[in-house]
């Protein structure tokens, strides 16, 4: 087996020598089709109209264009008219937005495409050149008392008439019948000024329609939108759609409006409570002199409220008052030690003040929510708005007052969208929008830095200012109630909303994505191995941060090391460290993390910065020298007997012999797959199979290409599944079709194959041909796989693989992305192979108790499982 040193220098612990390296340790989920460059704003359109909005056609939409462009885009065929894309919730002290970005690029289907669609079934009828739209949801905020500052943001962006940059199939709005959606008060209160600045009319929605719109979307779309917060543990809940309602909303804004939802537009709302994140900003404020919102709830974090609270200990000498329940420290009175002491406000602390405020009003919220609980027999509440902030002590402390009334009844849940309910509810409102209808699989969030980074960080740089990671803070010292002696709430991080955050993404909507057919049970399905506990989180994060310099050096190179390149590079960098700062404080910050999340993460954050493929000339290299070696490979694989030659091809995918490296195979059912594919002589050849690939050089050209040459001699059709976008030096889709055809030029069977594969149409012209009364053969097909990153979450893929699986009986999955670090555990319909070499020696000890450079060589025949 030939050298392979296509390695991935980013992750792999070892090398060197003969061996080949594939990609180790690098998984993601990068979803195709809306993945891109998300710092680019998309130029979006919307023609003004008066009355009911058009439908957003997702019907035939496809992932369109270039592979490789930077904004791998959405053709939605169907889609004539256009859509409309701002949505507002004007409250009491905060603006949210909602808006729709899209892209409009105009490229046509390649052939590789067009003819494996039709191969697959996936044509129907005529079709024509459309604009290409990829569509994606942002989430933004102003002070309410900066509506200047929302107005010149919208305006910057030309929200309110299709985005900057409108293509001309969009032009023509006319500008004084622009009507946009919006909610809360200020709907009402600043409607003329909106008329006035930016000449649109605003449409009022109703806001608890709209509150319970928008949470009832969250609950069905998104995967990781409700959770637990108790003792500083944060726990994504799974929901069912079956049994999510009744529940109860309360919605923490200003004010507080507790609704009892029933179901889709079925609610009530049953309450309310005048003292909500108003009081505690309002007061706090007065109290402390701060500035803003955060830095009040950050000095809570060093608070101890014992001096401002009148505790039960202060009024029973020191004792519990057990006969009721209530122990020495729990708050008797909130504020009410200040009534004795002869003191002024100076005399206290701005920290105790702030913590005092704090739990004060979270456990009135909680405790009023907990008594409409009650009232209506509802066992989980669901909390939004802004007061939460994703701030850990705040979400506890209501935990903590809903458990403790409820005797640990109900539950507390928080969303991640929080303060975004009503927002996105309005933008829901408009006619027949077609989000509706997306299912969970449809939506990829991702987490850009944003488009203003490289012009903001460059501000901080001439400011002599670093960007700053987010700044860790201490407990709060507090005295708790009914045994909630000391919260455990980590001193929670709060970042400025320059920096984006939020803890909410973009929203990328891919109504391409499809869940794989041939998974065993999608709903339990985890694409993750092992799961991110924080001893993982460390050990990745020091992997990731360690190869980051060689990562911008390549990706620099790759765009011609020019001025340009080296800032985005600095950038990148910067985004990339700042997002594993964020994740090491809070893992769960962006949702239920994984692996594959985290490598996935890396790979957006260079296409946010423009960087299309930082491995694309290693790639081309490392393609060049092994295909200069396939012939020899060819011959000496051909002069083997069938059974020698499996086990070579198998070796070869593993790379190199394992013997000679002393390593062993830990999972080695290498004879049980033998036995079947041997018994494919006697007349039951597999259909078709799927064959996962991964690295470029060696690991395609000399293991994988081999191996379905194998395939295809014994009549299986092939079809080689690859990334839709780059991700390390990963093979993509794009690519292979050239591969294949220069592979082709050294064997008829592939060319063959390759020719009723529709991969090679006149590439060949001129090559000798010695088949030519050979039978037609099976064909030999390429398909993107969705992704672009090293791992594959099977619950999204394009739905051109989807259409593939459909008469495949036999996957095989390979390198460590695919098979290890993802779907190890994974069970499929069909019979899978799963090919790995473990490179990795802490991977290793833990899922095998082997060693690095051990080899998996998983077959799961499916009527064994
Ligand atoms: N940056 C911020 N500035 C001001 N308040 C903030 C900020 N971040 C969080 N908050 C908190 O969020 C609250 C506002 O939440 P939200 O935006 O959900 O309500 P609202 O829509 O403005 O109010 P209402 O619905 O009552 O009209 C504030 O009162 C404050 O407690
Ligand atoms: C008035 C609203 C609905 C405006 O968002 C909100 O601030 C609120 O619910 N306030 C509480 C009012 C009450 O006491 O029910
Ligand atoms: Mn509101």
């Amino acid at each position: 087996m030939a050298a392979n040193n296509n390695s991935d220098p980013i992750l792999d612990e070892g090398g060197g020598g003969g061996v080949k390296h594939e990609a180790a340790g690098e998984a993601g989920e990068g979803k195709g089709g809306g993945g891109g460059a998300a710092a680019t704003q998309a130029p979006a359109a919307m023609l003004p109209r008066s009355g009911s909005r058009p439908q957003l056609d997702l019907s035939g939409a496809a992932i369109h264009g270039n592979l490789e462009d930077r904004n791998p885009t959405i053709l939605l065929p169907n889609q004539s008219d256009d859509i409309s894309h701002l949505a507002l919730d004007i409250g009491g002290s905060l603006i949210k937005l909602v808006y729709f970005s899209r892209h409009a690029e105009h490229s046509s289907e390649d052939k590789r495409k067009l003819s494996t669609k039709r191969r697959l079934g996936m044509l129907n009828g005529g079709r024509r050149s459309y604009p290409v739209l990829g569509g994606r949801l942002h989430f933004v905020k102003f002070e309410t008392g900066k509506l200047n500052e929302c107005l010149d943001f919208i305006s910057s962006k030309q929200l309110h008439r299709g985005g900057v940059d409108s293509p001309s199939w969009c032009s023509g709005a006319q500008p004084d019948n622009i009507v946009i959606k919006a909610t809360g008060g200020g709907a009402f209160k600043y409607a003329d000024l909106f008329k006035e600045r930016l000449g649109v009319s605003l449409e009022k929605e109703d806001e608890m329609d709209c509150l319970v719109a928008g949470a009832n979307f969250l609950l069905k779309s998104i995967r990781h939108e409700a959770f637990t917060h108790m003792d500083g543990q944060k726990e994504y809940v799974q929901i069912d759609q079956n049994d999510l309602f009744p529940f109860l909303l309360v919605n923490v804004g200003s004010g507080v409006s507790i609704i009892k939802v029933d179901g889709h537009g079925k609610f009530q709302r049953v309450s309310g409570t005048n003292v909500g994140g108003g009081t505690y900003w309002g007061l706090g404020r007065l109290m402390t002199k701060c500035k803003s919102f955060d830095e009040l709830l950050e000095l809570s974090q060093r608070g101890d409220n014992s001096t401002i609270d009148m505790l039960v200990g202060d009024i029973y000498g020191g004792l519990d008052y057990s006969k009721i329940g209530l122990s020495a420290s729990t708050i008797a009175s909130s504020f009410g030690k200040t009534i004795s002491d002869d003191k002024e406000l100076s005399d206290y602390r701005p920290e105790d003040i702030s913590l005092s405020l704090l739990r004060m009003i979270s456990y009135n919220i909680g405790q009023i929510s907990y008594l409409n609980a009650l009232r209506y027999g509802l066992k989980r509440i669901f909390f939004g708005g802004f007061f939460i902030r994703g701030h850990a002590y705040t979400m506890d402390t209501i935990s903590f007052a809903v458990n403790f009334w409820s005797k640990g009844e109900a539950k507390a849940m928080f969303l991640r969208h929080e303060g975004f309910l009503g927002a996105l509810g309005a933008f829901m409102s408009y006619e027949k929008h077609g989000l509706d209808d997306l299912r969970i699989h449809h939506l990829v969030e991702r987490f850009p830095m944003g488009a203003p980074y490289i012009s903001w960080m460059e501000k901080f740089v001439q400011k002599g200012t670093q960007i700053t990671a987010p700044v860790p803070v201490g407990f709060p010292v507090t005295t708790g109630m009914g045994g909630f002696e000391r919260p455990t709430a980590k001193g929670d991080i709060l970042r400025s909303d320059a920096s984006a955050a939020l803890n909410v993404g973009v929203l990328h909507l891919v109504p391409t994505l499809d869940v794989f057919p041939l998974l065993e049970d999608p709903k339990m399905y985890e694409p993750n191995t092992i799961d991110l506990d924080l001893n993982e989180y460390k050990y990745w994060f020091k992997i990731l941060s360690d190869h980051l310099p060689d990562l911008v050096d390549k990706a620099v190179a790759s765009e011609g090391g020019t001025d340009d390149a080296k800032r985005r590079g600095d950038a990148f960098a910067h985004a990339f460290s700042a997002h594993l700062a964020r994740l090491m404080e809070e893992p769960a910050a962006y949702g239920k993390f994984g692996l594959a999340n985290l490598l996935e993460l890396r790979e957006e954050c260079l296409r946010e910065f423009q960087f299309v493929d930082a491995y694309v000339s290693i790639k081309q290299r490392e393609n060049e020298a092994s295909l200069a070696v396939l012939p020899d490979l060819l011959m000496e694989l051909d002069s083997m007997n069938e059974e020698a030659r499996l086990l070579a091809l198998i070796e070869g995918v593993l790379a190199a012999n394992i013997f000679d490296w002393g390593s062993r195979a830990c999972i080695d059912d290498f004879d049980m797959f033998k036995k079947r594919m041997l018994a494919d002589k006697k007349g039951q050849p597999y259909k078709r199979a799927l064959l996962f690939v991964d690295n470029s050089g060696a690991d395609v050209v000399l293991g994988m290409i081999p191996l379905a040459r194998e395939l295809l001699r014994n009549g299986t059709e092939v079809v080689l599944v690859a990334n839709s976008l780059p991700a390390l030096n990963d093979v993509t889709a794009n690519e292979l079709p050239g591969i294949v055809a220069e592979a082709a030029k050294h064997c008829g069977i592939l060319r063959k194959a390759a020719e009723a594969g529709g991969l090679i149409f006149d590439a060949m012209a001129g090559i000798q041909d010695d088949l030519k009364d050979e039978p037609v053969s099976v064909p030999l097909m390429v398909v993107e796989n969705g992704c672009g990153s090293p791992c594959i979450d099977f619950r999204q893929v394009s739905s051109e693989l989807a259409a593939a699986a459909k008469d495949a009986d036999l996957l095989i999955l390979e390198g460590m992305g695919r098979s290890l670090h993802t779907n190890l555990n994974a069970r499929f319909k069909c019979d899978t192979l799963k090919l790995a070499m473990v490179k990795n020696q802490r991977l290793a000890e833990k899922l095998f108790n082997g060693n690095i450079y051990d080899c998996i060589c998983k077959f799961e025949p499916v009527h064994l499982t």
